[in-house]
């Protein structure tokens, strides 16, 4: 449901010179969500972060906070913040005084804002680190210095660009974890810019898709993933065959609903990839579309294939999902 309190794009576009990073587009994101905004390399997903945010000039369009524009105010007055990917911490200050920068420049005293500064480390499980240097982190520890820096503001809306990138795996999933659970707490709206379709799918009330300079869809994560409006979008989220079938419609079809069977559509069996609890089957079809078929492991198993082979495949119509052309 729309409310006064959304944060929302009106014909928003940016143009360098004679590029278009963002063409056009409109959204309404509604307050305390997560949203993870997706696409591939260059598609305008930092760009449209950045004029939220205020870093970058807006070229046509607005962008509305509680009904009232903020496109040309200072990135400090929007009720946004922004955390950047390399963190940016000043390295001659200490974990504290980084958080604390901002209320400096506001003129907040020292004891008041180191303690609020402290009270925003707690919350980052940063607390016992505070007199270190920034140097002295490792790169997690950063990123959390980073958030509680971007939080001391006490922005509406959080704008991450890229923060769970220079980390490892592990660590990946774990922060992940705990901007989901900031994000709940706090009960603000976070935009993430990622081009990690799981990273946007584990974490996201609303993912948009962007290509091109312009959103593509925008929906709940199940939603964009089990019915892509696109072939692009069905292909970037990975997991999806696109097939033609007669009558020249194009269908996405989820790789886990298509089935081996002892009839259906005829194709030959190209490579098989074991994955533990299924194994991948890919296959030919006569039009040389190639379709997977994700199989139970011990299903595969009772009746192994191999690469060459004449199959079968089969799935279920409610599953093929039309897409626009
Ligand atoms: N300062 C700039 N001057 C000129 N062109 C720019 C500038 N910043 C971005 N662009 C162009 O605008 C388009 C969108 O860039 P943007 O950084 O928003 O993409 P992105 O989706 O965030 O990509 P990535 O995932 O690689 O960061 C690209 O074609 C890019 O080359």
């Amino acid at each position: 449901m729309r409310t006064t309190q959304d944060l929302e794009l009106v014909h928003l576009t940016k143009r360098y010179g004679d590029t278009v990073a963002v063409r056009d587009i409109n959204h309404v994101f509604a307050p305390q969500s997560y949203v993870c905004l997706l696409g591939p390399s260059g598609c305008g997903k930092s760009t449209t972060l950045r004029m939220i945010a205020g870093h970058e000039s807006v070229s046509e369009g607005a962008i509305l906070l509680d009904g009232s524009d903020i496109s040309t105010l200072p990135p400090a007055r929007r009720g946004t913040a922004m955390m950047f990917q390399s963190y940016a911490l000043f390295p001659h200050l200490s974990v504290r005084d980084n958080v604390a920068f901002s209320l400096k420049m506001k003129g907040i005293d020292k004891a008041q804002r180191h303690a609020k500064a402290d009270e925003l480390l707690e919350l980052v499980d940063m607390g016992h680190l505070a007199e270190r240097l920034p140097a002295q982190l490792s790169g997690g520890q950063q990123q959390r210095v980073a958030l509680a820096r971007a939080l001391i503001t006490e922005p509406r809306v959080l704008l991450l660009d890229e923060p769970l990138s220079a980390l490892d795996p592990f660590l990946r999933i774990r922060m992940r974890a705990e901007l989901k659970r900031l994000q709940r707490e706090l009960g603000i709206t976070f935009i993430h810019v990622t081009h990690g379709q799981d990273e946007a799918l584990a974490l996201a009330d609303e993912v948009v898709v962007m290509n091109n300079a312009v959103i593509e869809q925008a929906g709940s994560a199940r939603e964009v993933f089990n019915a892509p409006k696109t072939e692009f979008v069905a292909r970037f989220m990975g997991g999806h065959n696109v097939v033609s079938l007669p009558g020249g419609a194009r269908y996405a079809i989820r790789s886990d609903a298509v089935r081996l069977a002892d009839d259906g559509h005829a194709a030959t069996v190209t490579s098989v990839e074991y994955q533990g609890d299924r194994v991948a089957v890919t296959t030919r079809l006569a039009d040389e579309t190639e379709v997977v078929a994700l199989v139970a492991e011990e299903q595969f198993f009772a009746l192994p294939k191999s690469p060459g082979e004449a199959v079968c495949l089969a799935w279920d119509e409610g599953r093929q999902h039309r897409l626009q052309s």
